[in-house]
């Protein structure tokens, strides 16, 4: 099967190889830093810009990190098909904008999104060859402290997102493969060979 559109036929002149990776991951384990990592390693490739209803954290650069929006404005994505994939998650509302994506896709550039398990599970359900990666902490505790030492959620929503996130690591036999997040670098190599391996397909 051909999988340039992860599933979909492609057009005429489409490249053949390029796939969808989705990073997924508990809060706090590294996916930002590990696919930061990534991007320096391999600036080439697609990186998908998320719209959230979240407010901004201090640095947070709207159109870089996430594309911050109304919940009108996020409603009305949904409504006309522009997303991908969406979720809400610890009270908030995330997604993949599809138009982007897809244009990766299409000229033959390999795409990454970094979401959570929700999506990942739609994602999986409309492109069945996109590949997904969790990333997974050394240990637990290793975790508490990397979201509790990142200092950016207040004690309830952190007590929120671990919550979650014993549900999240218990999906990882969802998964295409699990990546050890104990050295960014080291984590950011191996999902960069995840990423460049064509499916089997
Ligand atoms: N391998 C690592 N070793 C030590 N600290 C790390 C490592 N990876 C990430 N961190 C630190 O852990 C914290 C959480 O990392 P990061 O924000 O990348 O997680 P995340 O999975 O993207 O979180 P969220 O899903 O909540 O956005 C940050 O302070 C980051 O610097
Ligand atoms: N389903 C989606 N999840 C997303 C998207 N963009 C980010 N995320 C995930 O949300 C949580 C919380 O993110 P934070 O920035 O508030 O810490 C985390 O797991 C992200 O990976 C998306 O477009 N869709």
């Amino acid at each position: 099967m051909n999988d340039s559109l992860n599933g979909r036929e492609p057009g005429p002149g489409v490249a053949t190889r390029s796939r969808l990776t989705v990073v997924s991951g508990p809060s706090g384990v590294g996916k930002s830093s590990v696919v930061g990592e990534l991007r320096r390693l391999h600036p080439d490739l697609y990186f998908s810009v998320s719209v959230t209803t979240r407010a901004p954290r201090p640095g947070e650069i709207d159109g870089a990190h996430y594309h911050f929006v109304t919940r009108a404005e996020f409603d009305r994505m949904v409504e006309a098909g522009e997303l991908l994939e969406h979720a809400e998650f610890a009270g908030n509302h995330y997604g993949t904008p599809r138009a982007p994506v897809e244009a990766a896709l299409a000229s033959g550039k390999p795409a990454v999104l970094e979401i959570e398990l929700q999506g990942a599970r739609q994602v999986r359900a409309a492109m069945p060859l996109a590949q997904l990666v969790m990333l997974v902490p050394p240990s637990w505790d290793t975790l508490v402290s990397r979201l509790t030492g990142r200092g950016t959620e207040e004690e309830t929503v952190v007590a929120r997102r671990l919550a979650i996130a014993q549900e999240e690591l218990a999906a990882s036999t969802e998964f295409d493969a699990v990546v050890v997040n104990a050295d960014v670098r080291q984590a950011a190599t191996e999902l960069l060979t995840l990423v460049l391996t064509p499916s089997s397909d």
